[in-house]
């Protein structure tokens, strides 16, 4: 039987709100992201998940909420903490949890994926493991991973990149492997679609961009006006 930590057990039935901004953007300081936790700590959310190690550094000082921490390197292939290097910086910069690609593709730095996590575990950390397909969810709950979500489900090119929330995979991978929190990460758009994967059984659901990215949230308004819709 797999053991839940307890601070996995309290993210059961909640929302964790991903707070990001990508190299470029106005809102890229470590100052402005750990306001934006803030104010979803509370709105109700129970963890944060956050990227780049300054930025869980400052949101660690901010929130009481469990931080989620990853270190994304480029935008390709293996990006979402490609390494055990990054990911032991990520714990050193205060991270309660950290995010790691689950994915079967070669890692960057030639270790396996159940190697990185057996060395992750044997420094005491927790690892969720972000996977793009039922087989990464397989390899994943046979490294012993904390937490298995759909986190990268249509960004692998192994499963088409639905509208919503994969719905079908966060499916099967509940019903595979019942013995895992298996949390439920990208394109939930709505609180009527977040409600939905709840039903669907997961442990908690992750929303970004439709709350803290509000240069998308304003395209998908400004679509819908006579301007926007005649571009
Ligand atoms: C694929 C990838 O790199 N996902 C990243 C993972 O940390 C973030 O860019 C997403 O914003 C996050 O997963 C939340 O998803 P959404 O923003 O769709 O609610």
């Amino acid at each position: 039987m797999h053991t839940i930590h307890p601070i996995i057990q309290g993210l059961k039935g909640g929302l964790i709100v991903s707070a990001q901004a990508y190299p470029g953007e106005p809102m890229r300081t470590p100052d402005t992201m750990a306001r934006v936790a803030l104010a979803a700590q509370q709105g109700g959310a129970v963890a944060i998940r956050c990227q780049g190690l300054a930025d869980i550094a400052a949101i660690k000082g901010q929130v009481d909420v469990p931080v989620i921490g990853l270190w994304k390197e480029g935008h390709e292939g293996v990006y979402i903490t490609p390494t055990l290097r990054h990911a032991r910086c990520c714990i050193a910069a205060g991270c309660d949890i950290v995010a790691i690609d689950a994915t079967r593709r070669p890692r960057p730095d030639g270790r396996t994926y159940a190697q990185t996590v057996a060395a992750l575990h044997e420094e005491g950390a927790i690892v969720m493991a972000d996977c793009g397909s039922l087989a990464d969810a397989e390899q994943a709950a046979l490294a012993g991973s904390d937490i298995l979500s759909t986190t990268l489900s249509g960004y692998t090119g192994e499963r088409e990149k639905t509208d919503g929330p994969d719905f079908e995979l966060l499916k099967d991978m509940v019903r595979e492997f019942s013995d895992f929190p298996v949390i439920c990460e990208g394109r939930i758009h709505t609180p009527d679609q977040l409600a939905q994967v709840m039903e669907c059984g997961a442990w908690a659901g992750v929303v970004g961009t439709a709350i803290t990215h509000p240069t998308t949230i304003t395209s998908w308004f400004a679509a819908r006006t006579p301007q926007g819709s005649a571009q």
